[in-house]
């Protein structure tokens, strides 16, 4: 009888699930997001073996993009690629780019060039599957506790792009920023483009504020651009000029953010 009841109401509370969906904006939401963290996952587990046949490689970029690319689908998110005429064709440079949500993840693996490896936080090491598969497709990884750390990690990745001839995507605001707007730039980019004496390419996502909001847990379908913008030369500059390099990349870049997003 108890186990009947119990079936019952299982039974009962899954039928009612998908018109809460309906209903709900936000358990829309928490669904959402939670599908997308879980099929990160799904894809880490296809890409490990993937990449494993090369080890630890940037070349196995292209295999997480490649299991990547269809997500923004999943979603009904159109995005729109400006400028990529931009990327310098044969060179190693820093790309920096906004940071708005983990939904960047979409716009990254859209335009992400060869041999281009993002920095990320150390504590995405730990997500299981999502963590090996980040490691094996060389991901520079960053303690951002411990600056001294971060900034060795930082002058090693500088010998690594230009004896390895690789490009590093950083996120120089150092955290998602839901606000519609950008937070002040870290230096750390900057300072990595000057050592290496490679240019800096900006990239912009456009707000996703019209179909995805967390503070409002409201995520549609949508639209939006990512323009590349023309790349600055470093050549020449020392660290003292790393100040305003930030500043001027920052202006642009907040200058694009504002018209791509009215
Ligand atoms: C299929 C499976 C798919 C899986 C998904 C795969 C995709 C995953 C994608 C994941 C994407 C994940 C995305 C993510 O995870 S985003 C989060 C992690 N990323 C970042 O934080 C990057 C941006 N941060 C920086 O650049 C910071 O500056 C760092 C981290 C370097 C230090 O930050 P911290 O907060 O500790 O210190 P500070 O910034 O106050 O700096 C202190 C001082 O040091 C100076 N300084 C800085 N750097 C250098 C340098 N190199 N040489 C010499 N000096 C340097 C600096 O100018 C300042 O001095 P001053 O100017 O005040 O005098
Ligand atoms: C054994 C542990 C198992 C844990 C399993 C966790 C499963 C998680 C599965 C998928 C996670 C997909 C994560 C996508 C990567 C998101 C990248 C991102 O946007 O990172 C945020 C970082 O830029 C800034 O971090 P904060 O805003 O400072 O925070």
């Amino acid at each position: 009888m108890e186990v009947t009841v119990g079936t019952a109401a299982l039974a009962l509370a899954l039928l009612l699930l998908p018109v809460l969906y309906e209903r709900s904006g936000s358990f829309r939401f928490f669904c959402k997001m939670g599908f997308y963290n879980g099929w990160i996952l799904v894809l880490a587990l296809v890409a490990i073996p993937l990449c494993a046949l090369r080890g630890r490689d940037v070349e196995n970029m292209k295999i997480i993009r490649g299991l990547m690319q269809h997500v923004k689908h999943l979603y009904g998110i159109r995005m729109a690629v400006r400028g990529a005429q931009h990327f310098p064709p044969r060179q190693p440079y820093v790309v920096v780019s906004n940071h708005q949500s983990s939904l960047d993840l979409l716009g990254m693996m859209e335009v992400l060039p060869d041999r281009c490896v993002p920095i990320a936080k150390r504590e995405l090491l730990y997500m299981g599957a999502v963590g090996v598969a980040c490691w094996l497709g060389g991901i520079i990884f960053i303690d951002r506790k411990r600056t001294h750390d971060a900034i060795s990690v930082m002058a090693e990745a500088a010998h690594t792009m230009l004896s390895q001839d690789v490009r590093v995507w950083v996120f120089p605001e150092g955290t998602r920023n839901h606000s519609g707007s950008m937070l002040p730039f870290k230096r750390g980019a900057f300072h990595l483009a000057v050592q290496a004496q490679v240019p800096v390419v900006p990239i912009v996502i456009s707000s996703y504020q019209h179909f995805y909001s967390k503070q409002e847990r409201r995520f549609t379908a949508g639209q939006c651009v990512i323009q590349v913008l023309p790349p600055l030369p470093t050549r020449g500059l020392g660290p003292a000029d790393v100040p305003a390099l930030t500043e001027r990349v920052r202006a642009a870049m907040l200058e694009a953010f504002e018209a791509l997003s009215a």
